[in-house]
């Protein structure tokens, strides 16, 4: 079967220095495939390539095998890839609805209505009361999304990212910031969320990554040095020495 995503040989310098060099990743159709690495690795960079906010040097990428390296970011999306940041990306003074509908607008087609009553258009209205329902936000619709606490907002945005119909989603460090029990919660929703889905991941909570991932891979200064299971990943010794230590033994 084609891979979901699929990165040949990709090379990315920022003036002479070389961030990324020579990365192979193929991500399969229905996987949850991590990709972790010490900081400054270079995990952003390579999410980055993948959702078009960047450009490799050199190299390509494919989505459902077509070269989408080069495209725009928003022309990757409507491909089917969408992608969170590490930062928290909501529009604070919307409310959680208006957030959630801004996105579903994006997925259903009506990306530039502005000018109807878009509350009118039953499909917009059911699907973004799903999505506020599958990610526990109901009760907070009506709240400026700049008011939620830090833990909602990032859910708000694993549910944007995620419930915007796209088959493809990136994630980069859903859980940064979050306390074990919160973490907890975002797990359990990016799971449910991703069910049927491929995802790719950037996490450093490593109880994340091993309960999550089907596939892990390793980037060291740009470098993918390791890909396989959960298992394979922990016994592999160029991954001991050079990423997990001690907390792989
Ligand atoms: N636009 C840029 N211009 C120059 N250097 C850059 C640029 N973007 C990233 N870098 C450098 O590339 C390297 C990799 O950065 P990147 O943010 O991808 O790492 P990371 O693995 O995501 O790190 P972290 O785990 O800390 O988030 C870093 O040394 C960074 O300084």
């Amino acid at each position: 079967m084609t891979a979901a995503i699929e990165v040949s040989a990709v090379e990315k310098r920022f003036g002479n220095v070389s961030i990324i060099r020579d990365l192979n990743l193929s991500v399969a159709q229905g996987e949850r495939h991590a990709i972790i690495g010490p900081n400054g690795a270079g995990k952003s960079t390579t999410f980055n390539l993948i959702s078009g906010h960047i450009k490799p040097t050199s190299g390509e990428v494919r989505l459902n095998g077509d070269v989408i390296s080069g495209l725009r970011p928003f022309e990757i999306n409507r491909r089917g890839l969408s992608r969170s940041f590490q930062v928290t990306n909501v529009f604070a003074r919307m409310s959680v609805w208006e957030n959630v509908r801004c996105a579903v607008l994006w997925a259903t087609g009506h990306r530039y209505a502005f000018w109807k009553n878009v509350d009118s258009l039953p499909e917009v209205r059911e699907r973004t009361a799903q999505i506020l329902d599958d990610i526990h936000l109901t009760h907070r619709r009506d709240v400026p999304a700049g008011l939620l606490t830090y833990a909602e907002q990032r859910e708000l945005e694993i549910g944007i990212t995620i419930a915007s119909g796209a088959t493809v989603v990136i994630l980069d460090e859903p859980t940064a910031g979050m306390s074990h029990a919160e973490t907890e919660r975002a797990v359990a929703l990016i799971r449910r969320l991703t069910e049927g889905k491929t995802l790719v991941i950037v996490e450093h909570d490593m109880s994340v990554v091993f309960g999550l991932a089907d596939r892990i891979s390793v980037l060291v200064y740009g470098h993918i040095i390791a890909s396989g299971t959960p298992e394979e990943i922990r016994r592999d010794p160029k991954v001991k020495e050079a990423y997990l230590g001690e907390e792989a033994h």
